[in-house]
């Protein structure tokens, strides 16, 4: 999908809410256990019930992974069934020296070898770019990078202060910055905005407007409302650009908002709540 398809979507669904397919067998509904594929019967009903309030899936690859081969079935029926016009994001964190990554990049983007078709991969930064390009050579997909997490250990790392090593892009950008700062503006080396985005957390919503200076073109993947405490208000207000440039993730706050047979209802209604505070924020922030 290109930026300008996704703003479409947008557009056209006045949202920008990704749902995240954090699907535990331990969490879903005890009635859905007698299921041949529950983990996948419990996905089917979210989506069936979120997606005219959706724009994106991010199903997390561990939750899958976690139960081994009869979880990849699960994650490779899923994405076969998200609608077409909905973005697809593996959250895999992903990064390795080139030729690892490059085996990375097939089993997300390479469905004749894997099975999987995403989108989109969320890749970890802190092995440079040789271990960021093999996901590029994908044409048409895209390379999520993990810039500014919304976990409180983030910090240990990402907001240190580093001396630039490259020469700054704007006169005036100070030479000294934050680490993931410097993520944001070396990585715009390796690829636009039409095929790179960043992960900011809603937790860290005091950092969008400084990340739009450097990055005022990218789509942001913005976990960390709902469960995590994160205000959607202030990410609509300071990390929107004219094609939105945001995908808002929630995960548990939608997909468990009940335990019960009404999962999917209960879900719908969580996922639209969300769809119409984004609604009033597109009419609001986009600018
Ligand atoms: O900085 C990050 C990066 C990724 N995540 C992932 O997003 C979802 C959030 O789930 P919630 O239930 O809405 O809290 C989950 O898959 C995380 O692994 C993140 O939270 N923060």
């Amino acid at each position: 999908m290109t930026k300008q398809q996704l703003f479409e979507q947008i557009t056209k669904k006045n949202s920008y809410l990704c749902v995240g397919l954090d699907t535990d067998i331990k969490k879903i509904p005890s009635h859905l256990l007698k299921e041949k594929d529950p983990i996948f019967e419990f996905n089917r009903q979210i989506i069936d019930a979120t997606a005219e309030f959706a724009v994106a899936y991010k199903p997390n690859i561990a939750f899958y992974e976690a139960l081994g081969a009869k979880g990849w079935e699960s994650l490779q029926r899923t994405i076969e069934y998200i609608p077409q016009e909905c973005f697809t994001i593996a959250d895999a964190k992903r990064g390795d020296i080139g030729n690892t990554s490059g085996l990375y990049a097939r089993t997300f983007f390479d469905k004749a070898s894997s099975g999987l078709d995403f989108d989109s991969v969320t890749v970890a930064p802190y092995m440079g770019s040789d271990s960021v390009m093999p996901f590029l050579e994908f044409e048409g997909k895209w390379v999520i990078l993990l810039a500014l997490t919304s976990n409180a250990g983030g910090d240990d790392f990402q907001q240190l202060q580093v001396n630039s090593l490259q020469q700054p892009i704007t006169s005036n950008q100070s030479p000294v910055t934050s680490l993931y700062e410097q993520v944001i503006l070396t990585s715009q080396k390796w690829a636009d905005s039409e095929r790179m985005m960043y992960v900011v957390g809603a937790t860290k919503a005091d950092k969008l407007l400084k990340i739009r200076e450097i990055a005022p073109e990218h789509f942001l993947l913005v976990p960390g409302v709902g469960a995590q405490g994160g205000s959607l208000e202030e990410v609509s207000k300071y990390g929107m650009n004219k094609q939105c440039g945001l995908l808002v993730n929630s995960s548990r706050a939608i997909i468990y908002a009940s335990s019960g047979e009404d999962f999917a209802q209960v879900a719908a209604k969580e996922a639209q709540a969300v769809q119409q505070e984004m609604e009033k924020y597109l009419q609001m922030y986009l600018n």
